[in-house]
């Protein structure tokens, strides 16, 4: 069973250490279900686009897909991690590139 699973939930040591820097970054935890999620406004529709297509490749390349939602210059997000239903290393390291995306058009 665990060879189909691509890295186990986060333990409680690592969601000190890896969980905690991405909460100091607006991350926030979702109420009903261990997921994370966080709302990136930019300047405008390409902006944002721009930013959703830059994770995308990611998302592909890691074969780990966000949940969100666009409205204009606005992208809600959420990630888990569906095949150990809750938050993994998959979703530290997705939610890390974005914070580095929405950098480059902050700047
Ligand atoms: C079959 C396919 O590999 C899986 O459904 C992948 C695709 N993208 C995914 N995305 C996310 N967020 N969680 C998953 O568990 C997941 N699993």
């Amino acid at each position: 069973m665990f060879l189909f699973c691509q890295a186990a939930k986060l333990t409680p040591d690592e969601r000190g250490t890896k969980l905690s820097p991405l909460l100091a970054n607006r991350w926030s935890l979702v109420d009903d279900r261990d997921a994370i999620k966080k709302e990136f406004i930019f300047k405008n529709f390409n902006e944002a686009f721009g930013f959703m297509s830059r994770v995308a490749l990611l998302s592909e390349k890691m074969d780990h897909h966000p949940e969100w939602f666009n409205v204009y210059n606005k992208v809600q997000v959420t990630l888990s991690s569906h095949d150990v239903d809750g938050l993994s290393n998959r979703d530290i390291k997705l939610a890390s590139f974005m914070d580095t995306v929405e950098k480059v058009f902050l700047e």
